[in-house]
């Protein structure tokens, strides 16, 4: 295992065998994520993005290659919960409140009630939603709903956050100001992040590091670590840095595209 690593995926293939024949989700992955690294993911759709995410998360099993997760198995990671997940919807349940939301899966991991109201206090408070507790999925805005779901995924507090391209059905503007008040929390809360996106500039702006993928069979074509300080203002996107790391994650899209 790499020295310091949080997370070491060693070649790591997943194959799904579908009725059409089989489909390779992902081939010889090696990726080693650090410590408070924020990493994201960017690909053409079907490169297995979502898949390694699920591999890190218990959710799928490799065919081939090891993963380790703070030293051990995602299994094992998932049972100590290494981990909050948010998915691409926020998917709240419309019959709870915000609170009640949140405060689910510490209800079913049998925290003590106290517990449980100081939790959802706490991370409502990190996602700049104080005051909405009360309040039921839909009287929030899309982007609220989105900042409720990523709450609930730090309820736990665990160390690593995977995150499935939870902004990209907002409009450019709340993804604008969901991108810097995610930073602000990654910087206030010192947690790992594993992020998916499709956006280039959103990868560079997020990102100490960002994994390029390509397609069939899904793998690692590039990985940028990124020289722009931690602290980004959004107008650091018009910097001739920023520019250069775009311009190379293009390249290394166009580089791993088919076209076919
Ligand atoms: N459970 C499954 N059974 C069969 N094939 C699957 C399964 N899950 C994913 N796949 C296939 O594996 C490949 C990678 O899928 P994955 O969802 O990881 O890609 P992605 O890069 O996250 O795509 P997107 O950007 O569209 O979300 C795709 O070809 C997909 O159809």
């Amino acid at each position: 295992m790499t020295e310091g690593a949080i997370i070491d995926a060693r070649d790591v293939s997943l194959t799904f065998q579908t009725n059409d024949g089989p489909v390779h989700a992902l081939r010889d992955v090696n990726l080693s994520v650090e410590k408070g690294d924020f990493v994201s993911f960017i690909g053409p759709s079907g490169c297995g993005k979502t898949t390694f995410l699920r591999v890190m998360a218990d959710l799928e099993q490799p065919t081939a290659g090891t993963v380790l997760v703070n030293g051990v198995s995602p299994e094992e990671a998932r049972k100590a919960r290494a981990y909050g997940y948010v998915f691409q919807a926020a998917g709240l349940y419309p019959w709870r409140t915000i609170g009640g939301n949140i405060r689910l899966p510490l209800e079913i991991m049998g925290y003590d009630r106290p517990v449980q109201a100081r939790r959802v206090k706490e991370v409502l408070e990190l996602v700049d939603l104080a005051g909405f507790e009360k309040k039921y999925p839909w009287q929030l805005s899309g982007g609220m709903q989105q900042r409720a779901s990523i709450a609930r995924a730090l309820a736990f507090d665990a160390d690593i956050l995977l995150m499935d391209e939870p902004f990209g059905a907002l409009d450019e503007i709340v993804r604008d100001h969901l991108n810097e008040q995610l930073l602000a929390l990654w910087a206030r809360t010192q947690k790992t992040i594993c992020f998916v996106t499709h956006s280039i500039p959103e990868a560079v702006y997020l990102s100490t590091k960002i994994v390029v993928m390509s397609p069939r069979p899904g793998r690692i074509t590039d990985v940028i670590e990124s020289p722009l300080p931690r602290e980004r203002p959004l107008d650091i996107r018009d910097t001739p840095e920023f520019l250069e790391i775009a311009h190379r994650v293009r390249e290394g899209l166009r580089a791993g595209h088919a076209y076919d």
